[in-house]
C-alpha cells in the first residue's frame, strides 16, 4: 500500500506500508544500531517520534516476549529501507508487522532511508506527517508544520506511571493503594538497596540492572514530591530517561532539587538533563541528537573510552553548570557534548547515555555499580 511522508520543510519521501492503512505525525529520527529494533520501539524515550532505522534490513530476527523496554511500542512510526517478513531466530514469537499492527502503528518500508538521515543531519531534526490516505504532498507538509514543536512540550505526563509500583523478579508488581506511604514499605531493608526510581519514562532494563545488583526499587510518579521521597526512606534515589525537552518539567526540578545531597543519586539521559537543571544549568534542543549504540564517549578523570548507547535530542550546556559545585565528568568524542556530570562534594552523578544499553554495548555497567557502592 502506497504511502507518503511530508517534511515541514517540504521534502516528500514515498513509501509503502507493511502494516495496513494508518497516518502518524511526529518528529523524524534516525537510529544507527544494527539491531535492537524491538528495544526501539518500546522505549519511552522516543515518545513522539518517528524512527528510522539506517540498517537496511529490519524484521529478520522477529519479536519476542522479552526484549521489551516498556509494555507497549512508544515510537509514533516506523521507517525502513527493507522489511524482513519471515523472521528467524529462536526466541520470536510473531513478525515485526504483526506486532506493529497489534498495536495500530504504521509501518513502512521502500523508503529511502539514507537520503532522509542525511537530510536530517544537513538541516536537523524536523517534524514530519505520513499517511497511506492523504498523499499530497503539499496538504501532508501543511499538515507536518501544524504539529507541535518538541521543544518546549511536556512528554513525560504522557508515558509515566499514574500509581507507583515495585520492580520485583524482572515485572512490574502493582501495590496497593496508599502502601506505598506506610511506615515500612521495604522488604528487604538492610538485605537489599531501597532505591526510590522516579519514572519520567523509565526502561525496564535500568529496573533489570538495578535489581541485578541487589537493589529493591519502587518505582514513583514523575510528580511525586521530594517529601513523599524522604517519607520512603530510601537508601538512593534514581532518575529516570523520559521523552521531550527537559526544559518544560518545572515541577521535576523542583522535586529534585531538595533530594541532592539527600542520598546517593544517579540519573540516566532525561535524568542527566533535569539533574543539570536542577544544579542551576541549562539545557538546549541539539541540531540531530544521538541515537545509535556506537557513540564513543570519554570519562575524563582517566581517559578511557567508552562505546555507548544514546537515544537523546536535547543536551546540558556544557559551560552552564554552576563553577565549583559540579563538574562535567563524560564528553562525546564526535562533537564534545556533555555525556555525564558530577556534582563536586555530594554523592550525586548522572550520564546522557545508556549504561543500561538495551540496546548495545555493556562498557557502561560500571555505572551501576558505582550507585550501589555509594549505598553501601
Ligand atoms: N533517552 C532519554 O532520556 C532522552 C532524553 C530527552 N528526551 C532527549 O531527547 O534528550
Amino acid at each position: 500500500m502506497k504511502a507518503l511522508l511530508a517534511l515541514e520543510d517540504g521534502r516528500t519521501f514515498k513509501c509503502r506500508s507493511f502494516t495496513g492503512p494508518g497516518e502518524a505525525q511526529g518528529e523524524v529520527v534516525f537510529n544507527t544500531g544494527m539491531s535492537g529494533y524491538q528495544e526501539v520501539l518500546t522505549d519511552p524515550s522516543y515518545r513522539g517520534q518517528m524512527v528510522t532505522m539506517t540498517y537496511p534490513l529490519i524484521g529478520n530476527y522477529g519479536i519476542n516476549d522479552e526484549d521489551v523496554e516498556s509494555d507497549r511500542i512508544q515510537v509514533a512510526a516506523f521507517l525502513l529501507r527493507q522489511y524482513q517478513p519471515y523472521p528467524s531466530n529462536f526466541t520470536s514469537l510473531r513478525s515485526l508487522a504483526d506486532y506493529l499492527q497489534s498495536q495500530g502503528v504504521l509501518g513502512v518500508h521502500d523508503f529511502d532511508t539514507r537520503a532522509l538521515t542525511r537530510h536530517i543531519r544537513s538541516k536537523g531534526a524536523m517534524r514530519a506527517m505520513i499517511s497511506t490516505q492523504d498523499l499530497d504532498p503539499e496538504s501532508l507538509a501543511a499538515k507536518a508544520r501544524a504539529i507541535p514543536s518538541m521543544a518546549g512540550s511536556d512528554l513525560v505526563t504522557g508515558v509515566t506511571t499514574d500509581k507507583p509500583y515495585r520492580w520485583v523478579d524482572g515485572r512490574v508488581e502493582a501495590v496497593m493503594e496508599n502502601e506505598w506511604q506506610q511506615p515500612e514499605i521495604w522488604r528487604h531493608r538492610g538485605d537489599k538497596h531501597c532505591v526510590v526510581a522516579f519514572d519520567y519514562g523509565i526502561k525496564y532494563n535500568i529496573l533489570r540492572c538495578l535489581e541485578g545488583l541487589g537493589c529493591e526499587v519502587f518505582v514513583v510518579p514523575a510528580s511525586t514530591t521530594a517529601d513523599e521521597v524522604k517519607a520512603m526512606n530510601p537508601d538512593g534515589v534514581f532518575l529516570s530517561n523520559g521523552p521531550g525537552d527537559p526544559e518544560p518539567l518545572k515541577y521535576a526540578v523542583k522535586n529534585i532539587q531538595p533530594l541532592i545531597g539527600y542520598k546517593p543519586l544517579f540519573g540516566i539521559c532525561l535524568g542527566n538533563q533535569l539533574l543539570g537543571l536542577a544544579l542551576g544549568g541549562k539545557t538546549y534542543k541539539m541540531k540531530f541528537g544521538h541515537r545509535g549504540i556506537n557513540q564513543p564517549v570519554k570519562y575524563l578523570p582517566t581517559g578511557a573510552i567508552e562505546i555507548t548507547s544514546q537515544n537523546h535530542g536535547f543536551s546540558v550546556d556544557f559551560d552552564s553548570l554552576p563553577k565549583g559545585e559540579a563538574t562535567v565528568t563524560h564528553i562525546n568524542l564526535n562533537d564534545n557534548t556533555v555525556e555525564g556530570i558530577r556534582h563536586n562534594k555530594l554523592p550525586v552523578f548522572s550520564v546522557q547515555y545508556h549504561p543500561e544499553a538495551s540496546p548495545g554495548p555493556h562498557d557502561a555497567h560500571y555505572l551501576f555499580k558505582e550507585f550501589v557502592g555509594l549505598m553501601k
